[in-house]
């Protein structure tokens, strides 16, 4: 055992590993050598291809489609291109990009046909490069040496027709998470700061500090200082907030300080404060959300970013200790709710990682303390929780209309109200806002929308109107994962006693210097078992459905957060078997798992639009915790088909569409799934050229499925082999083999 690792394959001189033919952008365009033509002497030429057509067509010769003394090189990989970056940009983008979006994508009908020079011949031969997907891929090329100031690079073909699950992969790891990487501090403030959703006329850089971190109040005060030219407002919380703070600073909208830690300026060799890191969810948000951290965190396991899981793992328990919760969004309009919870989980993640280091188990603790009081303070506490059935519901506090939906997004709700008034929109808004206009129905309303945001799903007709009222399968079987989880560290970590601090008490009922131990939380876990089996299982359905706790009765909607109970391993082997024959069938769509089904969504049309959250979409979290819940209760193959359908609908439109990753998809639409009209749209469409940042839990998703399927599926990822073309052929293989075998 032990020693050293036996040695590599050899390597080949020239081969694709030898040069890093896939370094990550910055390091591909910014190495001076890789970019001289070494080969060039005082023939070398420097061609553009503008240049290029113009001297074919002075010598009466056409291109791109003839191929006359074109570089025919059959060694894979090995072919480089000598490329003038701008010139061959604007005629790339001349020819096959007619739409003018700057991206080319398989509804461009350019000729799609590309002539290059090769790095190899000094440029005197040339080589075309076809279709689509290359065409996209040089464009993006293109565009990001263009970024890193290169007039003229030398480019492997290898970066124009890599594998696609390999170039989405490694686009994930080396750009999209770096480019929706924030940190609240004077390195990048101008950029955290921003908020596309911001409503008002001076959409200014605005910092909230809560009134317990006083040493961040001066940090900002004296950046704020130093810097006029970013405009930075920086406010300090009061201690208490309600519901009419929260309104009032709808005017001021800003961010949210979150965990900062102490670090010696390089420069001044003085102490100061740096941000912790965290990942954005990308597009119109900009900011730490709940459950897509926990997503987010998924990929970033997989992909070895440990410090950055830990560091938003820290920074959701500074948003518990100073502002009483996970918050659905770290803006001040987000302050008064929470999102689906899953601290526990991604806090155990990331200790499984770390638990050699100094430092691991306090980390846990500071973590499962913070859960812990999370979960007694909001999820088990008046107004969320329901007394008579034991089970907890989205409900969170607020007052008014929701400032960041996109605008118009009330006007069918509130236009008969304005109607009634006989005065604006706005005027309206305020007045009722400010309780000068009393509504109770939309009071009613408002409640509920309010606990659509916070339940994570804004928004879908499972919930449009009633949603405060709901004991959902999806935040009970969070719930009794927290508890499971909770008991198992107490028991496995800290030898079955927990002592709470006194910060972990407030908003709780316990009193400093409490021991919890792993008893008690078996106890919680095994009654909400009980009230799930009792109140949300339906045996005949073979699924869960929420409860309505005002109407003491089960609802009817087909939600794919069914299969969260699987996650969470609150179902009996007996359930999970019931789910797969009988609901699984219900919800596996083209491109993987639907939201929740056609017949529960009901129809659609002009008076009653299509909701992001109902079919046909389909989001990265429902398919994530669906195949992990799959795997839990060893239904591998489902969990490997689900996952094969998803990436394969993501690979796809990856590479038809000039390298798109979206919010979500129609999963029942095998051309365009990213297209996405309903509510405020799709998210990481808006890209120009190359596409930097993907969307935070898709990306998760992506690379945490190419953990689920296996090395046979990811092959066939590879080359867009679809769903049933892949089973067609393991099954006659099968057969072939069998037959042998006689
Ligand atoms: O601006 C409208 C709503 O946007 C958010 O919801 C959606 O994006 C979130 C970030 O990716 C995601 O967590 C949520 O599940 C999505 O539906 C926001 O969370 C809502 O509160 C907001 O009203
Ligand atoms: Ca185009």
């Amino acid at each position: 055992m032990g020693g050293p690792a036996p040695p590599g394959p050899p390597r080949t001189r020239g081969s694709v590993d030898d040069h890093g033919v896939y370094d990550d952008a910055r390091t591909y365009y910014t190495a001076e050598e890789r970019h001289l033509n070494t080969r060039a002497g005082p023939r070398t030429r420097t061609y553009s291809q503008n240049s290029l057509f113009k001297q074919m067509e002075r010598l009466g010769l056409q291109e791109p489609y003839r191929r006359g003394s074109h570089d025919e090189s059959t060694i894979p990989h090995s072919r480089r291109f000598l490329i003038q970056v701008e010139p061959t940009l604007q005629s790339l983008l001349a020819q096959e990009d007619p739409d003018k979006n700057m991206q080319i994508t398989i509804e461009d009908n350019g000729p799609k046909v590309l002539t290059l020079r090769t790095a190899a011949s000094n440029g005197h031969n040339r080589f075309d490069i076809r279709g689509t997907y290359m065409l996209s891929n040089l464009l993006q090329e293109l565009s990001l040496a263009k970024e890193y100031g290169r007039k003229q690079i030398i480019l492997d073909e290898a970066r124009l027709n890599e594998n696609p699950v390999n170039r989405l992969s490694r686009m994930i790891r080396d750009h999209f998470w770096e480019g929706l990487t924030r940190r609240i501090d004077a390195s990048s403030i101008e950029v955290a700061a921003r908020d596309p959703k911001d409503w008002t006329d001076d959409p200014r850089p605005r910092i909230y500090v809560p009134s317990g971190a006083p040493e961040q109040y001066e940090y900002y005060k004296k950046l704020a200082e130093e810097r006029p030219e970013i405009r930075l407002d920086v406010q300090l919380l009061p201690e208490k907030i309600t519901p009419e703070l929260v309104r009032d600073m709808n005017a001021k909208p800003g961010l949210l300080a979150v965990d900062m830690e102490e670090t010696t300026d390089p420069k001044t060799g003085k102490k100061t404060l740096r941000g912790r890191p965290f990942v954005v969810p990308g597009g119109r948000f900009n900011e730490l959300y709940g459950w897509d951290s926990y997503m987010e965190s998924l990929g970033l396991l997989v992909h070895d970013k440990v410090d950055l899981a830990k560091s938003m793992v820290l920074n959701f328990c500074f948003c518990i200790k100073h502002y009483g919760k996970i918050l659905n969004a770290t803006r001040s309009y987000y302050l008064l709710r929470s999102q689906p919870p899953f601290l526990t989980d991604m806090a155990l993640r990331v200790y499984d990682k770390i638990k050699h280091e100094p430092g691991a188990v306090d980390f846990l603790r500071t973590a499962i303390l913070a859960a812990i009081k999370e979960y007694h303070s909001v999820w088990m506490a008046e107004p969320r929780l329901d007394r008579v059935t034991g089970l907890s519901r989205y409900r969170p506090e607020g007052l008014g209309v929701p400032p960041e939906t996109e605008a118009g997004h009330f006007v069918h709700i509130l236009e008969p109200y304005v109607k009634k008034y006989g005065i604006t929109f706005d005027e309206f808004v305020d007045a009722y806002n400010h309780g000068r206009i009393k509504e109770p129905a939309l009071d009613e309303y408002f409640m509920h929308d309010r606990a659509v945001r916070e339940s994570g799903h804004d928004t879908t007709y499972r919930f449009e109107g009633i949603c405060a009222n709901l004991a959902t399968i999806d935040l009970n079987s969070l719930l009794f994962k927290y508890e499971t989880d909770i008991s198992r560290i107490i028991r496995s970590v800290f030898g079955d006693k927990l002592v709470i601090p006194e910060e972990y008490c407030t908003g709780t009922s316990l009193q400093p210097g409490h021991v919890e131990t792993s008893a008690i939380w078996d106890r919680r876990a095994k009654r909400r078992k009980l009230a799930i089996d009792k109140y949300l299982w339906n045996e005949e359905e073979g699924m869960y459905f929420d409860y309505d706790t005002v109407k003491r009765e089960q609802c009817t909607y087909e939600s794919a957060t069914t299969f969260w109970a699987l996650w969470a391993g609150v179902s009996s082997p007996k359930q999970a078997a019931a789910m797969v024959t009988k609901a699984l069938p219900r919800f596996e769509a083209f491109g993987g798992l639907l939201s929740g089904t056609k017949e529960s969504r009901g129809e659609i049309g002009l008076e009653r639009p299509n909701r992001q959250w109902d079919y046909p979409y389909g989001w990265a979290p429902q398919q994530m915790l669906a195949w992990t819940g799959l795997y839990r209760y060893s239904f591998t193959e489902e969990a490997e088909r689900l996952a094969y359908k998803w990436l394969f609908m993501i690979t796809k439109a990856f590479v038809d569409f000039n390298g798109v990753v979206v919010e979500k998809y129609d999963v029942t639409r095998p051309i365009d799934p990213h297209r996405v009209d309903a509510e405020y749209g799709n998210q990481g469409l808006d890209f120009k050229g190359v596409a930097k940042e993907g969307f935070g839990w898709v990306n998760a998703s992506y690379i945490y499925g190419l953990q689920i399927v296996n090395a046979h599926m990811r092959r066939a990822l590879g080359t867009l082999t679809p769903y049933e073309t892949f089973v067609k052929a393991v099954e006659e293989n099968r057969a072939k083999a069998l037959a042998e075998l006689e």
